[in-house]
């Protein structure tokens, strides 16, 4: 059974159909890369998904749950969790409080209580932190922190809310290859030993072909093709869209004689 179930999603602004009738699902588990060339439509998706754009139409069935009309917080606290393009953790705190303040707001206590709870959850935190590499770097205040390892902590506590959907806009924006694959990798294992599902967007083809399980492609809007990625690869719109925008797909050294086209939705 599907965890995420989008049907018929629209969105304009004024004249400009941003999301244009748009229906996917994801199962459980499952990392689902969300591409498209520029203004195809991807945040406005993304963002009606984690609840900051409210949608014109159709439906975001969560586990069950409507999420259209929900606030972000709302939509957060029934199991989605996000990341952002640009990390945010807070660099004034350590690496272990951030953690420690995700499980706390988790468990509706209150942010006035913090500084009498800095024992709060601690080995919980530190047990997510070793899970993202971080532990031995648990006291050290953010702000001195390497991007690479921000993203890890940022990972840490995206998952300290033990989200069932995790929601990821570009996640390796601004890495360098190597750390690229290994916060993939990292994601990758840790969605797989939680179960969580992932929605991500992403620039970087690599990435998307090494670690989405599926995905789906939009274009002006609309959903144009959606499979595995070596059957996207070749889908001839996906091929076209991105056709003189300097993102064209690099053909695999293949060495099948055919290739499953994707199934085409549009
Ligand atoms: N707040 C807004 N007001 C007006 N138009 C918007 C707004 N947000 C997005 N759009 C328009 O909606 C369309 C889709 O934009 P969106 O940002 O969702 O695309 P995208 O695929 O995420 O693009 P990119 O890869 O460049 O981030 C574009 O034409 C964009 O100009």
């Amino acid at each position: 059974m599907s965890l995420l179930e989008v049907r018929n999603l629209q969105k304009s602004f004024g004249g400009v159909r941003a999301v244009n009738n748009v229906s996917f699902s994801l199962a459980p588990g499952e990392l689902l890369a969300l591409i498209g060339p520029n203004g195809a439509g991807k945040s406005t998706t993304f963002n009606m998904v984690n609840g900051q754009l409210k949608a014109d139409g159709g439906s975001i069935r969560f586990n069950g749950t409507e999420l259209i009309g929900l606030k972000p917080r709302e939509i957060w606290r029934l199991g989605v969790g996000r990341t952002f393009q640009i990390a945010e953790t807070f660099s004034s705190l350590t690496v272990i409080e951030n953690v420690q303040m995700t499980l706390l707001s988790q468990d509706k206590k209150m942010f006035s209580f913090w500084r009498a709870a800095a024992d709060y959850k601690r080995d919980e935190a530190l047990s997510l932190l070793a899970q993202v590499g971080m532990a031995e770097q648990a006291e050290r205040p953010c702000r001195v922190l390497a991007y690479g390892d921000v993203k890890r902590v940022e990972l840490a506590v995206a998952m300290a809310n033990r989200p069932k959907l995790l929601l990821m806009d570009e996640p390796t924006a601004g890495m360098a290859p190597r750390e690229r694959n290994e916060l993939m990798a990292l994601t990758k294992k840790l969605v797989v030993e939680h179960g969580t599902a992932v929605l991500f967007t992403e620039h970087s083809m690599d990435v998307v072909f090494a670690y989405a399980d599926r995905m789906i492609v939009l274009a002006r809007g609309q959903l144009i093709a959606e499979g595995k990625p070596m059957e996207v690869r070749g889908h001839p719109k996906v091929q076209e869209v991105y056709f003189g925008s300097g993102k064209t797909f690099e053909k695999p050294v293949d060495t099948t004689p055919s290739k499953p086209m994707a199934q085409e939705v549009a």
